[in-house]
């Protein structure tokens, strides 16, 4: 733990819902007014079998675990009054958004390479309309919840996300989601260099890839970009507020 004990981003200090989010490496003062959830990716592709990371042979066993931590997440969240905010990620269904062979992504993306290396896979991973691309069930958006799409890791690029935030005044991010060391690593690492304060709960989270990579981004996140909490954490602070 470093020598700062409490964090407090500018505006935290007063009012009636203000709470206090145990986390490393410094515990954070949170206005709830000035909180939201980022829900990253938790679509069929990451989360299903069958769904695209399972098919590109990425161990997809703690999807499950993460997925029920997800909903306790959101529950608290939506009774505190804070905004949920999905994320899918993925592209049109003729794949223009992917980027062609002119893009880095048409050869670093896992999707795109067991398409090609699968044929009969051709048009159903991460494609907009499909199974494939849909939210699970288990967390299906609620009325007043913010879907927004995203065509590449970061959910800062090329997407709405900033001007959705900043409307409300955003200025802390609570991520949760599919992958750890891809999607909400790259996004947590953006809303750092927007002046963002982002807090990954660890356990509402699973990595693609072995567990040194959950372990890495984690790691990261605490040491440069932001803070590491936990569903339990958050539950504790969160659901003493009072209504919005
Ligand atoms: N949601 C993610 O973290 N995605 C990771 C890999 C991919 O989309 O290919």
């Amino acid at each position: 733990m470093d020598g700062d004990a409490l964090i407090e981003p500018a505006g935290a200090a007063n009012g009636a819902r203000v709470v206090t989010l145990r986390a490393r490496p410094e515990s954070l003062r949170l206005a709830a007014e000035q909180t939201a959830i980022l829900v990253v990716d938790m679509q069929n592709a990451y989360a299903s079998p069958g769904g695209y990371l399972d098919l590109a042979g990425f161990d997809i066993a703690g999807a499950k675990g993460a997925i029920d931590k997800i909903a306790e997440v959101l529950t608290v969240a939506r009774a505190a009054g804070l905004p949920v905010i999905y994320f899918q990620n993925g592209w049109d269904a003729d794949y223009v958004e992917a980027g062609g062979p002119g893009s880095p992504n048409h050869f670093k993306s896992n999707a795109l390479k067991t398409m090609r290396k699968r044929p009969e896979l051709a048009g159903t991973l991460l494609a907009r309309g499909g199974w494939d691309y849909e939210l699970v069930e288990a967390l299906a958006p609620q009325p007043g919840d913010i879907r927004l799409h995203k065509t590449r890791y970061s959910g800062f690029f090329n997407s709405q996300l900033d001007s959705v935030l900043r409307a409300r005044g955003i200025r802390n991010i609570v991520f949760v989601g599919i992958a750890t060391n891809v999607c909400v690593e790259s996004t947590l690492r953006d809303a750092f260099h927007l002046e963002y304060f982002g807090v990954m709960l660890e356990d509402a989270t699973h990595q693609a890839g072995p567990d040194f990579v959950q372990q890495a981004a984690v790691y990261n996140i605490e040491k440069f970009f932001g803070w590491v909490s936990s569903v339990a954490d958050f539950t504790a602070a969160f659901s003493q507020l009072p209504e919005s």
